[in-house]
């Protein structure tokens, strides 16, 4: 039997009955022209109807193969993914149990494949290679000289030469074309005017013979062209003060070409100032020097740099990142968004300038694709983003750097539900790239692996000049109101604002929430007003006087009565950023006070406003939520207030104690970072719980000693996983009884598999924490598993949810998988 070659194709088609590959051979004339990672259009269904798909896998195959069908056309000339990221996506589809399309979709270039076009362009210098040309060539060519900028496709459509993948590559190494991906996206392309000489074979004297003596402007023109390469149309009319008229005469006599050409959407601003080397600290150079000489003999390892607020990790990346693109290598930098501010912006750009692409949330689908495409074609070397920066198409990766590990940030939410850090660790054993974590507050399952050594562990344990940490007081709130103080500052913390304002210094005020108040409740009968939709109370904004669900959206006037039993006493409780503002600005009437949250920042920008103000010293008192934890280095605040550590410390999650620790020590992190000592209060109705007590005293390693002991006999990660699954829709009963079927399912199957012990570590089905969500009821099983029994669990759920999700028991239903949740809520 004959030789041939197939391919497995996962087909664009959004059912879950298609998630799969499909095989198709290939025939003999196209296996030169196809490879792993590129887009072919295949015959599908009964209709044999033509769709897109991604190649995933070739390989030789002898059997019968008659039933197969041919792919039809090859869509790229390179692959737009690499075999490694193609292993990654797969690997997550099997960890995390997402389809293949989803997982897929993460390593692809952003926007629909179906709207990708590889695009071909003449070169400037194409005439003086035109003498290369074959006929066939030539032909192809002059196609392109009447068509610039020609998609691949409609040039098939003009010639039917069988072999035209190969002459345009061909066309490409000769140097008279270049051919890039585009995407067709609305969003229009950005252009601008250039200009260039038309023939720069002659002398300048022979170029200027026709120009009349007199016409001065023409002339200086040209001899300012003949000297460059191209320039665009604004510039040249500024640096040559000319207008636009003399140019255009030039182009009327054939001495200049006036073009368009594309401009790259650039989102990084152009004011950034630059970053200056710093020397290392002995600290310092001791991690960059282990890290790198590791890296240079080969081994792909892993490290975690546990350095204390203000110790310098920044600049160790930064140097590390040096020596990685001296080699050759590529660089990705992981931060929170949150964190993804202009300070942590101009540090890579200042040091590495256009070597940078960033990569956030707010970039629009054009500039998101054109950072892609900067790193794919290696015009960059360093990428610095948020979590799905991991997937930077790079093709030497040297490094993945992910700062403030502990972040909860890392993890998705959408399907594939991955973790960064997980994910950043398989790219780099895939790819041969090392991993760098950092963090002044590990997160306990990683610190728990440099004790097993999986992670090397690099400690700075001081702050650059020797700095102290700030000093951080706890004070007991309950004995404030006993003195008589109902207000929301205690004593000491007005004190030291009051101080701190006479001392010209500035302060940070934290609070985990936002709005006014968190609910609005009556003091007679204790009705809350909840949403309707989700089943959770509504937060009262004090600005629109207006009730919000913060789940759903929906908004509300606040009752002026009880709903319930028709009392007056309706009270708004809780305290939120807006009350504490107004409380500020009562007290300290001369102060300059800004407010930071999601309801300030909202508009594009108006979040990198603030803290510039900031910076400036144009602000006394910033008050703020999760937002200004992180990475701020402002040398004037000496003071920083936690208003109620209580919010965390009550969040219903294994993780609290753990999210108290980190949210202390990163939030007082931030004061006393310049040359003034710093000074962090911390009010609370709970003292002495010992997540505050060892913040205080900043003590990682003795709550890492306590909370791992409470992991363990409590059967939390990292000795166990966790898997979550919710089971959802819009009809109550049937999800309750989806849930129940499940859950036996389950059950049956574990006992097939006679790992009927399993089943004690089920929990529910019960109600999910979040019972209704935009009007869906939920209902949730959660499983404890031990980490050898995790696939063999992972392998039950995937036959009983994920291959039946379309029958008809489920019809209705949906299923939420999540392989070790940041919280079950
Ligand atoms: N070797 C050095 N010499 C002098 N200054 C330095 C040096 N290294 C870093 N710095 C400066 O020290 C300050 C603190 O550094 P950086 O912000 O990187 O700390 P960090 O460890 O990331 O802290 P955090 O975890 O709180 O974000 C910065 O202003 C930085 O410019
Ligand atoms: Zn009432
Ligand atoms: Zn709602």
């Amino acid at each position: 039997m004959m030789k041939k070659f197939i391919a497995q194709v996962i087909v664009d088609n959004k059912t879950s009955n298609t998630d799969k590959p499909y095989t198709y051979l290939i025939k003999e004339e196209m296996l030169e022209d196809i490879r792993e990672g590129m887009r072919v259009v295949v015959p599908f269904g009964m209709g044999n109807r033509l769709i897109k798909g991604i190649v995933i896998n070739i390989e030789e195959y002898e059997k019968e193969f008659t039933k197969f069908k041919y792919i039809e056309d090859v869509l790229d000339d390179k692959p737009i993914i690499s075999k490694e990221m193609i292993d990654l996506s797969f690997w997550m589809r099997d960890y995390y149990l997402s389809s293949y399309l989803d997982a897929l979709h993460l390593v692809m270039p952003p926007g629909n494949i179906k709207e990708i076009n590889t695009y071909i362009n003449l070169k400037k210098e194409w005439k003086e290679k035109i003498g290369d040309l074959g006929p066939k060539e030539k032909e192809i060519f002059d196609i392109l000289i009447k068509n610039d900028g020609i998609s691949f496709e409609n040039l098939k459509k003009l010639n039917k030469d069988k072999n035209l993948r190969r002459k345009v590559i061909s066309l490409e190494e000769k140097g008279l074309i270049r051919t890039t991906l585009e995407i067709d996206t609305k969003i229009r392309k950005k252009y601008e005017r250039y200009v260039h000489l038309c023939n720069r074979e002659v002398l300048l004297d022979e170029l200027l013979l026709d120009i009349d003596k007199r016409a001065n402007k023409q002339i200086e023109i040209l001899e300012f062209l003949y000297n460059i390469d191209e320039i665009s149309m604004k510039e040249l009319l500024r640096t040559t003060n000319t207008s636009l008229s003399v140019v255009k005469t030039l182009e009327e006599k054939g001495k200049v070409a006036i073009y368009e050409k594309e401009v790259l959407r650039d989102p990084i601003p152009d004011d950034i100032c630059k970053y200056n080397k710093h020397e290392l600290t002995k600290q310092q150079k001791y991690c960059v020097e282990t890290i790198y000489s590791d890296i240079k003999k080969g081994k792909c390892d892993k490290f975690l740099i546990h350095g204390v607020t203000g110790s310098g990790k920044t600049e160790i990346y930064l140097q590390l990142i040096e020596k990685i693109i001296a080699s050759g290598k590529q660089a990705i930098v992981l931060v929170p968004e949150i964190s993804l501010t202009p300070q942590t912006v101009e540090r890579f750009v200042g040091r590495f300038g256009d070597n940078v692409a960033v990569l956030h949330s707010k970039l629009s689908n054009g500039e998101r694709f054109d950072e892609w495409r900067r790193i794919k074609e290696d015009k960059v070397k360093i990428a610095v983003g948020a979590r799905s920066a991991v997937f930077a198409p790079f093709n030497n990766l040297g490094i993945i750097i992910i700062d403030e590990e502990h972040e909860n940030s890392y993890k998705s939410s959408m399907n594939p539900k991955y973790d960064a850090i997980k994910v950043a660790e398989k790219r780099c054993e895939i790819e041969g790239a090392s991993l760098v974590l950092g963090t002044a507050t590990p997160s306990i399952e990683t610190y728990y692996r440099t004790k097993l050594s999986e992670i090397k562990l690099l400690t700075l344990d001081e702050r650059i000049n020797n700095k102290n940490l700030p000093m951080m007081s706890i004070i007991d709130m309950r004995e404030e109101l006993d003195k008589g103080n109902k207000s929301i500052l205690s004593i000491e913390l007005y004190k030291a604002i009051e101080e701190n304002l006479k001392n010209k210094k500035q302060t940070i005020l934290f609070l985990n929430r936002r709005g006014y108040s968190t609910f609005v409740s009556c003091r007679k009968c204790g009705y809350v007003v909840k949403c309707d939709n989700c089943d959770v109370s509504m937060t009262y904004h004090f600005k629109e006087n207006k009730l919000k669900c913060h789940y759903c959206g929906m908004s509300l006037k606040p009752p002026e009565v009880c709903p319930k039993c028709g009392s007056k006493y309706i009270k708004y409780f809780g305290i939120g950023t807006e009350k504490i503002e107004e409380t500020i600005k009562n007290y300290f009437p001369q102060a300059r006070v800004a407010r930071m949250d999601l309801d300030t920042t909202s508009k594009k920008n108006s979040h990198i406003k603030i803290l510039n103000r900031m910076k400036k010293g144009e602000i006394d008192i910033l008050i703020g939520t999760q937002m200004i934890t992180k990475g701020l280095d402002f040398p004037l605040v000496t003071l920083v207030g936690i208003i109620a550590a209580d919010t965390s410390l009550n969040l219903p999650d294994f993780r609290s104690a753990e999210r108290t620790f980190q949210l202390l020590t990163q939030v007082g992190g931030r004061a006393g970072r310049g040359d003034f000592e710093g000074k962090v209060i911390v009010q609370t109705y709970n003292p002495s719980h010992f997540s505050i007590q060892m913040a205080k005293n900043y003590e990682y390693n003795e709550f890492y000693e306590t909370e791992i002991m409470m992991r363990k006999e409590f059967k939390y990660p990292p000795f166990i996983d966790i898997l979550d699954i919710v089971i959802y829709g819009p009809e109550e009963e049937r999800v309750i009884n989806s849930a129940k079927k499940v859950h036996s399912d389950i059950v049956k199957q574990l006992e097939k598999e006679s790992r009927r012990d399993l089943v004690e570590n089920i929990f529910g089905p019960n109600p999910a924490p979040l019972e209704k969500l935009k009007n869906n009821y939920r209902w949730q099983i959660l499983f404890k598993c031990n980490k050898n029994d995790l696939d063999l669990l992972k392998g039950v759920i995937k036959r009983v949810c994920i291959d039946n999700s379309q029958s008809k028991h489920y019809k209705g239903i949906k299923f939420n998988i999540d392989v070790n949740p940041n919280s079950i809520l």
